[in-house]
């Protein structure tokens, strides 16, 4: 496994005897989508693959990335836009204000330029969340929230989902700025996490790539990919 060497030099295990529900369980909740798109599925496979490189590794988060934005950005609003054909006079449409883009770091890192490749003019707010390996509980170390907030949505990307409670508080600090429409991005969810963010959060849109089954005794996603920050920065 990709990520022994993190796992077993801790002695807790945080999420041993905890109950989890199950994937059929999960699937009823409302507003939460999951892509059913074959690309996707063939992408999912080489990032879970252990002997994926970094460097394929972020170029595979950047395209799921681009991919997961073609989805979560179906429903935006949109407003009438006079232009100039080279022929004539037509109306089109733009995007009815401002796109935000709040990459978890450093995880969310990759996810987010796929985003932008979609949405180039997106604002992007840098969110620095650690999650403690041995709580799990998520600490606030880095944040790049703008003192304006004026957008239509604002989508706060991070691969994985697991306890959900980095994508809890990280939805919550964006509510205190103010942010009215906010969704979830992540490439790979647990039960657990997606129904604690679906609980904390009724209101947001959550979009995954694919639902896992468990949380392993170490608050792993599994069969998961491992850690997604140290396999897209190579920090091992
Ligand atoms: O749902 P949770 O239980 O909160 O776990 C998920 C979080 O853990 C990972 O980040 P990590 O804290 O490892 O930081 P990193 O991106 O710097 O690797 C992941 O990218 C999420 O942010
Ligand atoms: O499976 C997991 C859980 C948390 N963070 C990760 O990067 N992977
Ligand atoms: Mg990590």
């Amino acid at each position: 496994m990709i990520d022994t060497n993190t796992q077993e030099k801790r002695q807790k295990l945080p999420m041993q005897g905890v109950p989890q529900p199950t994937r059929e369980e999960v699937l009823k909740l409302p507003r939460v989508h999951i892509s059913t798109h074959p690309v996707m599925a063939h992408k999912m496979t080489a990032l879970r693959n252990k002997h994926t490189s970094s460097a394929e590794f972020y170029q595979l988060v950047k395209e799921v990335g681009a991919l997961l934005a073609y989805e979560a950005t179906a429903h935006l609003a949109l407003e009438p836009w006079e232009i100039d054909t080279p022929l004539e006079r037509t109306t089109g449409y733009r995007l009815a204000g401002g796109i935000g883009i709040t990459p978890i770091l450093r995880a969310g890192l990759g996810l987010a330029e796929g985003f932008r490749e979609v949405i180039p003019d997106a604002q992007v707010w840098h969110l620095g969340l650690k999650r403690d390996e041995r709580t799990l509980q998520a600490m606030e170390y880095y944040n790049q929230l703008p003192h304006k907030v004026d957008l239509q949505i604002c989508y706060a990307v991070d691969p994985m989902l697991a306890t959900g409670g980095s994508a809890i508080d990280a939805v919550n600090i964006l509510k205190r700025k103010g942010i009215k429409r906010i969704s979830y991005v992540g490439i790979i969810a647990a039960p657990y996490g997606l129904l604690k963010l679906s609980q904390a959060h009724p209101d947001i849109d959550i979009y995954i790539a694919v639902l896992d089954e468990k949380l392993n005794d170490y608050g792993y996603i599994v069969p998961g990919l491992g850690d997604a920050g140290d396999r897209q920065f190579g920090t091992f």
